[in-house]
């Protein structure tokens, strides 16, 4: 089973202590997100899991080795740390194919990751002509070539339209699907929430927070649904009844715990009443990382 294992990581640039004592793991077959304000730490984490920076203290192990100890790691792990680090005057076809030669992979590879990523119409174009999006789509092409386990991706979506940042979710979601592990980093809880499986959360270097998404929102009161009707009275009532716990919300919504927003809907048709409104809730996500996080992002502002 192939795994990023982090365990006591520290990295010291002078007398700054950036990632400090660091451990959690990147299971197979999920997308794991690595989330944390600005100057967290995380890509210096990044860099030292793919032997771009040394760590201080501790290890950090690819399925169980050492990533200089890799014989051939594009095919272990692939990782978009800087999707402009790319040679503008080359085409995508031929940044894929040196990469591909000079990591001994057969040129086959090249089409393959070109086809996945949608890029084959443009495999001929330079890639200094490309748009944010394609130079995401090409950078994630590359960490494909070695069809590794692991993939790691720092802050992908940064400065994509919707539309770009749709494909890279889905692609993420579709590399777990595989059974890889898929860590991705992001100093945005809205957008780990609709991608991650599983949250690893660090602040001042440090681990804030190592748990499964399902985990974090129960604990932060997700599973609340807002509902709105012209009959909030008698509806409440039948909804506590059924077992939820009802409280007023903003101009005559009903805050419903307890009970899913399917379980409602049902109740509401058994008992003949018109729902106008059944949105589970999800702010109060975005509310605990600010939480989790509000210390060490007052510490960076102080420090400025
Ligand atoms: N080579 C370096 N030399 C000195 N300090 C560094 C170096 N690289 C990073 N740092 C510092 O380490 C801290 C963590 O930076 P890092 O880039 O890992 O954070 P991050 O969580 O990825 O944040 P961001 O999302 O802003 O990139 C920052 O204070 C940064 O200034």
């Amino acid at each position: 089973m192939t795994t990023i294992e982090v365990r006591g990581l520290t990295k010291r640039y002078g007398s700054d202590v950036v990632v400090d004592d660091l451990s959690f793991s990147v299971e197979p077959g999920q997308v794991t997100g690595f989330l944390g304000p600005n100057g967290a730490g995380k890509s210096t984490t990044m860099k030292m899991i793919i032997g771009l920076a040394a760590p201080t203290r501790g290890t950090v192990t690819v399925g169980g080795r050492r990533y200089q100890d890799l014989p051939v790691p594009l095919t272990e792990v692939g990782a978009l740390l800087d999707a402009s680090a790319v040679h503008g005057a080359r085409t995508a076809y031929d940044h894929l194919l040196a990469l591909a030669v000079s990591n001994g992979l057969p040129r086959r590879r090249v089409d393959e990751v070109l086809v996945r990523t949608g890029l084959e119409g443009v495999a001929g174009k330079r890639a200094g002509g490309f748009s944010l999006g394609m130079r995401q789509r090409l950078g994630i092409a590359a960490t494909l070539l070695g069809d590794p386990d692991v993939l790691i991706f720092d802050e992908p979506v940064n400065g994509l339209d919707p539309e770009g940042i749709r494909w890279i979710r889905d692609f993420m979601r579709s590399l777990a699907a595989e059974g890889r592990a898929v860590l991705v980093s992001s100093h945005l809880m809205s957008e780990m929430a609709q991608t991650a499986d599983h949250l690893v959360v660090i602040g001042r270097g440090r681990l804030i927070a190592d748990m499964g998404m399902a985990e974090l929102m129960h604990a932060n009161g997700e599973g609340t649904v807002l509902v709105r009707t012209g009959e909030p009275d008698s509806f409440a009532q039948h909804l506590t009844t059924a077992g939820a716990t009802v409280r007023d919300g903003l101009e005559g919504a009903l805050v419903v715990s307890g009970l899913s927003g399917a379980e409602i809907g049902k109740l509401a048709a058994y008992h003949g009443v018109a729902l106008s409104e059944l949105t589970p809730q999800r702010a109060s996500l975005e509310d605990a990382f600010m939480a989790l996080t509000r210390e060490s992002v007052e510490y960076q502002g102080a420090a400025i």
